[in-house]
């Protein structure tokens, strides 16, 4: 079984997925760490983030692995002359700065980088639960349940600053421009059901999403 989460940025859903996942007893895919990380390494190497033969190359040479886990997703890099020694680097927390939100979106419109995500996402074996923009368009059409989240811009700022000690005001805008900047890949499946989190907390959405298992497709259950 394959279910999908996408939304719109910090609409919840790494959050939601790991409920859905815990409840199924299923790990679940955070496809936007992928690209998360990669940014990070390319922000690192001072590698342009829309020169994409240039990050195709860094990222060869850059072994990842994602730990897909259902309480949360860890994404680990492999240090160039650490292969023998098995060391790695958790790249996860540098993963979820202010300045890889602001870069990740330049890279996620490349195409090469895309087809190097959903490569690694279509090889995952079944069952788990996959979120992030296009998981029930592009990479996982044939998944059973799909489901896509939203909340308000100012909802959405005032979760994501109990996190980060940041300015509502900025936090919000930044929101918005990321969803501008991912609007090409971040259109709903035809068959998602649509959740309207702004007044549910996260266990309600949980709920919702698990009741939506059973409900047919196209459904909108804010
Ligand atoms: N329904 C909810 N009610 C209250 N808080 C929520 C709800 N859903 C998510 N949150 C909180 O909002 C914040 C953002 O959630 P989360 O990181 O899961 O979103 P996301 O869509 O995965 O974000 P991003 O797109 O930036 O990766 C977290 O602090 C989370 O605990
Ligand atoms: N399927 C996806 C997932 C993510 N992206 C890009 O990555 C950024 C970070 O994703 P989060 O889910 O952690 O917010 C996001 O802003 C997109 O640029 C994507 O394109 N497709």
């Amino acid at each position: 079984m394959i279910v999908t989460i996408d939304g719109v940025a910090a609409s919840g859903k790494s959050s939601v997925a790991s409920g859905v996942a815990r409840r199924l007893n299923i790990p679940y895919v955070s496809s936007g760490l992928l690209y998360r990380a990669a940014t990070l390494l390319a922000l690192e190497a001072g590698t342009d983030l829309g020169d994409a033969p240039a990050l195709i190359a860094l990222l060869s040479g850059s072994p990842l692995r994602l730990e897909p886990l259902p309480e949360g997703n860890r994404i680990f890099l492999t240090p160039v002359g650490e292969q023998e020694t098995g060391a790695e680097r958790d790249l996860t927390a540098d993963a979820h700065t202010s300045a890889v939100d602001a870069g990740v979106s330049a890279l996620a419109q490349l195409p090469e980088l895309r087809e190097w995500v959903n490569a690694q996402l279509r090889a995952l074996t079944p069952p788990f639960v996959a979120e992030g923009r296009d998981m029930g368009t592009a990479v996982f059409p044939q998944a059973q349940a799909k489901f896509f989240l939203t909340a308000s811009p100012r909802v959405r700022a005032l979760r994501r600053v109990k996190e980060r000690l940041e300015d509502v005001a900025e936090v919000e805008a930044a929101l918005v421009a990321r969803d501008a900047k991912d609007k090409a890949q971040s259109a709903p499946a035809a068959d998602a059901q649509l959740i309207d989190t702004s007044t549910l907390d996260l266990s309600g959405v949980i709920a919702a999403v698990l009741r939506g298992l059973h409900q047919p497709a196209s459904s909108d259950l804010s």
